[in-house]
């Protein structure tokens, strides 16, 4: 049976990606359910930050240019959480302390370290500094009505902490991308059930939905679907509500490679099938209605490179995130032979601290996951590459991006 042509991955990513959109429903979520989310709407300060002028140190507030002396009388406390009520006047100080709002009168907080006890209520001071010193002023931070973050920003611990010091206890965000998983074979158990005669168990769907999840993505787990039409149709139908279904195995050529044939059923238009690349060669991407469909090849190795390479992009353009930047070169600590037909991604591991020396691991077989686990990036060998030597730069994908 001859074999249809082959779409190159940067072509195969431009067709998948340019017609994602990304979610535009928003929800209003306490701060803590916003995380890892994206801003729906500008955000103004609620409030004024600092509120009053504060005390940044613990000392003595005092008026800097105070002819009376060194040593002042002390007329009071203001702690955090306190208003002064004595106004500071020359030839006195207010004990005060760190966030503790600046008494009338005062202009200038000098720390603790810089004065000495001089008898009963009095204070002397040592150094002081010039007006204004250890005084945060009122709005230094920011001030009400004023855009404090941006529609599209990301709800990260630090946007969040900026979002509650305005005044902000809900925020209104995006919508996490809805994605289903399915893993699909008869062989398949799910993990934790020990593999009977002639079964694996189910790795490939653990690592995309994690990896979906890592992205910002809701999951939806359909579990394991047999290798027949009506229980794998049952089983997409599951995923009605989701932006995209990813399916893996069955995607290629055998007699048990069932999921094209049911997508088709279903109504899905494939956008193609089969991509230069390897591993990840019988890739599919298609559309239900609004829904993305993705079918994985089942060797878990290819499933999780297609992730790296189409998943994650899919999830993050959905969720209105920037792309996650894992390019990076390096040089090859080994020689390499010349490249077939298909982009190889080769797992591998850096040979120096600093990470510029790449060598390949020893089997790049699609279906061995404890290479995979120890790999640090994967080598791009473009198709039809000639041999490289070793010294040579090479672009690589980190896995963990530094
Ligand atoms: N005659 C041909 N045979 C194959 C071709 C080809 O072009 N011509 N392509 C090969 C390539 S490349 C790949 S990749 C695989 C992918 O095939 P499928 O997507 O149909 O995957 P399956 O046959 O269902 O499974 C392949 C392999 O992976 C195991 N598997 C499946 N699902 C999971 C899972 N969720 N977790 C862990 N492992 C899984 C399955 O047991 C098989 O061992 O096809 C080649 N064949
Ligand atoms: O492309 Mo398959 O994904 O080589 O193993």
């Amino acid at each position: 049976m001859p074999s249809s042509p082959l779409i190159p991955v940067e072509d195969a990513r431009r067709i998948l990606l340019e017609r994602a959109q990304p979610v535009a429903d928003a929800e209003v979520l306490p701060l803590a359910d916003a995380q890892g989310r994206v801003l729906a709407e500008d955000v103004a300060a609620r409030i004024t930050q600092p509120p009053f002028d504060a005390s940044a140190m613990d000392g003595y507030a005092v008026i800097a240019d105070d002819a009376t002396g060194p040593v002042r009388r002390l007329i009071g406390v203001a702690a955090a959480g306190d208003m002064p009520s004595v106004r500071v006047t020359p030839g006195t100080a207010m004990r005060i302390f760190t966030g503790a709002p600046i008494p009338e009168g005062a202009d200038t907080v000098v720390i603790q370290e810089n004065t000495e006890p001089a008898g009963e209520d009095r204070v002397r001071l040592v150094q002081v500094p010039a007006a204004g010193a250890n005084i945060r002023r009122a709005g230094q931070d920011f001030a009400e009505g004023g855009l404090l973050l941006r529609k599209g920003a990301l709800l990260d611990p630090r946007t969040l902490s900026l979002a509650a010091a305005g005044g902000h206890g809900t925020l209104s965000a995006h919508r996490r991308p809805r994605v289903a998983v399915l893993a699909t074979g008869d062989e398949l158990v799910p993990p934790g059930t020990l593999p009977g005669p002639g079964q694996i168990s189910a790795s490939g769907g653990i690592a995309i939905e994690a990896l979906a999840r890592e992205n910002g993505a809701e999951v939806i787990s359909l579990g394991i679907a047999r290798d027949n039409e009506d229980e794998l149709r049952t089983a997409i139908r599951a995923a009605k509500d989701a932006d995209v279904l990813i399916t893996i195995g069955g995607a290629s050529v055998g007699d048990r490679d069932l999921i094209r044939p049911v997508l088709a059923s279903l109504g899905v238009e494939l956008d193609f099938w089969k991509i230069a690349m390897r591993p990840g060669k019988p890739l599919m991407v298609g559309r239900l209605g609004a829904m993305t469909v993705l079918g994985l090849p089942g060797n878990p190795v290819s499933s999780f490179v297609c992730g790296l390479i189409f998943v994650e992009p899919l999830i993050r353009r959905l969720a209105g995130l920037p792309e996650r930047k894992r390019t990076d070169v390096a040089r090859l600590g080994v020689a390499l032979a010349a490249d077939g037909p298909r982009l190889h991604y080769m797992r591998a591991r850096f040979t120096d601290e600093a990470q510029t020396v790449v060598e390949p691991c020893e089997s790049q077989d699609s279906a061995l996951l404890a290479t995979l686990a120890e790999a640090e990036c994967l080598i791009a060998r473009p198709p039809h590459a000639d041999e490289a030597a070793a010294g040579e730069t090479v672009e690589v994908l980190r896995l963990d991006p530094r």
